[in-house]
């Protein structure tokens, strides 16, 4: 059995066009909805990522509004424009690009983000809303993995999933979303022993180890049929790849996610979603509506 290719780039194109007749909606209400970026320090990649947001937000109608940082940024700085940005009636959503520099501490200064406008879902207020399963603002690349889910209809109602991550972007919520659905899931990390006996025993893998030098998920660990969802990057030869051996493992998967075209476009559409959910919960839209 061959498996089929998860689109991501056919997903995300869907969730933008809702995207775009929310904005319009929202337009109709005198509401622009604003994103801001704040970037520190010079990594060519994150600066990649960045743009990239940007230029789907253009797409949809949602502005930016751009904070470049050098990298010496101080925490008291960092601190001080979040406020400052909480502050601004004009823009709805904050997207802090992680990793920081060194000398800036990730949670001081994602948990200070004003929880209605933390498009990313990491201010504890969000992080606590979602493991109630009440959650609004949720993380963008666990939304996206769980909308792929929806799009191909798979059910996950009773199936084993095991996570190979376990971060406060992609792992904790994913557990959480998953937790939602009745599944059976499994969080697996550097320390765990006996990746391979977690994975063979799993309807659903999803990996997000990344950097890596060689395939991290071969078909040897997968079980015949099983659905596998490639979060991971790295750069090899220049190439953009993930964790998983795609070529071999959806000739014994149902579903794979491809590298690139997988994930990664889910996760920007996402952002763009949350972006428009925040402008429907600001002050100015309940005023106005
Ligand atoms: N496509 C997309 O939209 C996105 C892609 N990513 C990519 O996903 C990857 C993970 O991102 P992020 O969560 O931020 O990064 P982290 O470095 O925080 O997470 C990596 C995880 O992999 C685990 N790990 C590392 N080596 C192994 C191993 N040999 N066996 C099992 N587990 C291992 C780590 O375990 P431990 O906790 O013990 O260190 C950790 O939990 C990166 O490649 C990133 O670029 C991230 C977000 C979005
Ligand atoms: N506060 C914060 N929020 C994040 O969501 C966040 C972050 N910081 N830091 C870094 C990671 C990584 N991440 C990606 C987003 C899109 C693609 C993506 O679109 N990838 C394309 C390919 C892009 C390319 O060719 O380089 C694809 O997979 O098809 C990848 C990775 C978001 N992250």
């Amino acid at each position: 059995m061959t498996g089929q290719k998860i689109d991501g780039i056919v997903v995300s194109a869907s969730v933008k066009e809702r995207v775009k007749s929310a904005v319009k909606e929202l337009a109709e209400n005198g509401i622009i909805p604003c994103l801001a970026t704040v970037l520190v320090g010079d990594d060519p990649a994150s600066a990649t990522y960045v743009r990239n947001k940007q230029k789907a937000c253009a797409d949809v109608g949602i502005t930016t509004k751009d904070h470049k940082l050098p990298s010496e940024f101080s925490q008291k700085e960092m601190n001080s424009l979040v406020n400052l940005l909480n502050n601004d009636d004009s823009v709805h959503g904050i997207l802090v690009q992680l990793p920081l520099p060194g000398q800036l501490d990730e949670f001081t200064t994602t948990s200070r983000i004003s929880p209605l406008k933390d498009v990313d879902g990491l201010t504890p207020h969000n992080i606590g809303l979602l493991t109630t399963g009440r959650g609004i603002l949720k993380p963008c690349t666990p939304s996206g993995i769980m909308e792929l889910f929806e799009y191909y209809k798979i059910p996950l109602e009773g199936k084993n999933v095991t996570i190979i991550n376990r971060s406060n972007l992609v792992g904790k919520p994913l557990y959480n979303m998953m937790l939602e659905k009745n599944a059976t899931v499994t969080t697996c990390h550097s320390k765990t022993r006996n990746l391979k006996e977690y994975c063979l025993n799993s309807d659903i893998i999803v990996t997000a180890i990344g950097n890596r030098q060689k395939f991290i998920l071969t078909e040897d660990m997968v079980k015949e049929g099983a659905v596998v969802i490639d979060v991971g990057t790295a750069r090899l030869d220049g190439k953009l790849v993930g964790d998983v051996d795609y070529e071999n493992v959806i000739k014994k998967a149902s579903y794979v996610t491809p590298v690139p075209g997988g994930v990664g476009p889910m996760t920007i559409a996402m952002l763009l979603k949350n972006t428009v959910t925040a402008a429907s919960i600001s002050k100015e839209f309940v005023q106005s509506s």
